[in-house]
C-alpha cells in the first residue's frame, strides 16, 4: 500500500514537469499503480487506518506527486449534496470552463507541501473534463464547486504547477 514515504515534497523535480500522456490502452502496470493511488486516498479518509499508517486526509493525488512524470491522477470526493466522485483518469484534460471562479474557504492544502500556505486559490466554478478511466472508457464529467476545485488541483499537477502558484501576492523567498 502507499504511505506517505512514497509521496514526494517540494524542492523535487516531478513536481515542476509536464507529464507526459499515458499511452492506451493502459498498462497493466500504469493500472495498478492508478488503483493504489485511489486506495490510498480511501485509507487516507479512514480515521483508523490513517492514524496506524500515518496518512495525511487528501481527496486528490496525482502522479508526479509519486515521482512518476505520466499523465494520471486519482480523486476520492464527496459533493455538498453527498455525491461521491471517486475516479482514477488517465490523460485528463478540461474541454470548457466558466468564466465565474471559486476558491476554497479554507485554502489549499497539498500533499505534497509540508507547511500551510493561506490565501484564496482562484479555480473556475463549473468545468467539463474529459479523461479514460480505469476500465479504459472515455468519461466526460460536468463537475461544480468542491468536486471541480479538486480535479483542477490534481491537473495542474500534470502541467508542474501548485496551487501557491496561483494565490495573489503569494510572493514566496523559496520555492
Ligand atoms: C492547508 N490547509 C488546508 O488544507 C485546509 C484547512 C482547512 C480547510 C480547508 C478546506 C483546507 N484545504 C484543503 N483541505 C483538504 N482536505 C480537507 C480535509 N479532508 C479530510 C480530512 C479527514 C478525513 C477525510 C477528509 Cl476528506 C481531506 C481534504 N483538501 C484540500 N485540497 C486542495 S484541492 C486537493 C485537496 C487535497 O486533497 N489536499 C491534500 N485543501
Ligand atoms: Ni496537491
Amino acid at each position: 500500500m502507499l504511505t506517505m514515504k512514497d509521496i514526494v515534497r517540494e524542492g523535487h523535480p516531478a513536481l515542476r514537469q509536464v507529464a507526459e500522456e499515458v499511452l492506451l490502452p493502459p498498462s497493466d502496470e500504469d493500472k495498478e499503480t492508478l488503483r493504489q493511488m485511489l486506495e490510498f486516498l480511501k485509507n487516507s479518509q479512514d480515521p483508523e487506518i490513517a492514524e496506524q499508517y500515518e496518512l495525511r486526509s487528501g481527496v486528490g493525488l496525482a502522479a508526479p506527486q509519486l515521482g512518476i512524470n505520466k499523465r494520471m491522477f486519482a480523486v476520492h470526493v464527496t459533493d455538498d449534496k453527498d455525491n461521491l466522485y471517486s475516479y482514477g483518469l488517465f490523460n485528463p484534460k478540461i474541454t470548457r470552463h466558466s468564466v465565474e471562479t471559486t476558491h476554497l474557504e479554507g485554502g489549499e492544502g497539498c500533499l505534497s507541501v509540508d507547511r500551510d500556505i493561506p490565501g484564496d486559490v482562484p479555480r473556475y466554478k463549473r468545468i467539463t473534463l474529459e479523461g479514460t478511466t480505469l476500465e479504459n472508457e472515455k468519461v466526460r464529467l460536468r463537475l461544480r464547486e468542491l468536486p471541480a476545485i479538486v480535479f483542477q488541483h490534481e491537473l495542474d499537477h500534470l502541467n508542474g504547477i501548485m496551487f501557491y502558484d496561483r494565490i495573489e501576492d503569494y510572493a514566496p523567498e523559496t520555492d
